[in-house]
């Protein structure tokens, strides 16, 4: 994995103190925001999960980097730094890349508590990899508490795969979105290799991540789903 690098803006690395962490007991309350330095800019601190090999890092890379990595190296864990604006706001966000999760993986602590969103990948191409994605939410929700709501984005991956007929498609759109639906999540599909949306599965989280911290009535009901 190559190091990380900001995508814009050079931020310290110093500038990312997480918000402070709460204790799993304290449930459905998501985790304050914390505004430091420079008040105008929002700090999001986002996790990215899912099994592995379904193009998590590709993910993260062709975002920040604007590339695509072709060849598979294992990932331990990796944080990346981006500058974005979103709905003309700034944002600095802190990407942590895991390594890929299966069924009888625990769900370390820091990847979810202080945490401000997850995107939970899985591939069009692997229906094992969305399966996961349920028992993944659960384990999130094990921190946040049953009665709140997380901001998430769930993400099909590799769409480019079924599009160019190199692998059969093993999700539907649709199955896609009733799970998305059936944990109030955002959902897309995405390709990092011919980059396919990647671009808005970081603005549909913070669309989730606005929405859950600060409600108002002019704020519009975000779009959970990107039609394709
Ligand atoms: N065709 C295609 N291949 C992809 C895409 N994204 C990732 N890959 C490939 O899939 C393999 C795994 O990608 P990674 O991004 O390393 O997957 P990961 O989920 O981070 O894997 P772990 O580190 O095991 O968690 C690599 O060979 C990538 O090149 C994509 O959008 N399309």
């Amino acid at each position: 994995m190559p190091s990380p690098s900001p995508r814009s803006l050079p931020i310290p690395v110093s500038a990312f103190s997480p918000p402070p962490l709460r204790a799993p007991s304290m449930n459905g309350a998501l985790p304050p925001i914390v505004q430091e330095g420079n008040a105008a800019v929002r700090r999001r601190r986002i996790c990215v999960l899912g099994s592995r090999q379904v193009g998590k890092s590709a993910l993260v890379v062709q975002y920040v980097e604007h590339h695509f990595l072709s060849k598979y190296y294992p990932t331990i864990e990796s944080t990346f730094h981006a500058s974005l604006a979103h709905r003309s706001q700034p944002y600095t966000l802190e990407i942590v890349d895991t390594a890929g999760q299966d069924e009888y993986s625990v769900l370390a602590s820091r990847y979810a508590i202080g945490v401000h969103g997850f995107v939970l990948v899985y591939s069009v191409a692997s229906r094992p990899s969305f399966e996961m994605i349920r028992g993944l939410h659960d384990k999130i929700m094990q921190y946040y508490g049953v009665r709140g709501e997380v901001p998430c984005v769930i993400v099909g991956q590799k769409q480019d795969l079924v599009e160019k007929q190199l692998a059969t498609r093993q999700i539907t759109p649709q199955e896609g979105q009733a799970l998305a639906k059936s944990i109030h999540a955002a959902w897309i599909e995405t390709s990092a290799s011919s980059n396919l949306n990647i671009d808005k599965v970081f603005d549909l989280l913070l669309e989730e991540v606005e929405r859950q911290y600060s409600p108002t009535p002019d704020r519009p009901q975000p779009g959970r789903c990107w039609i394709m």
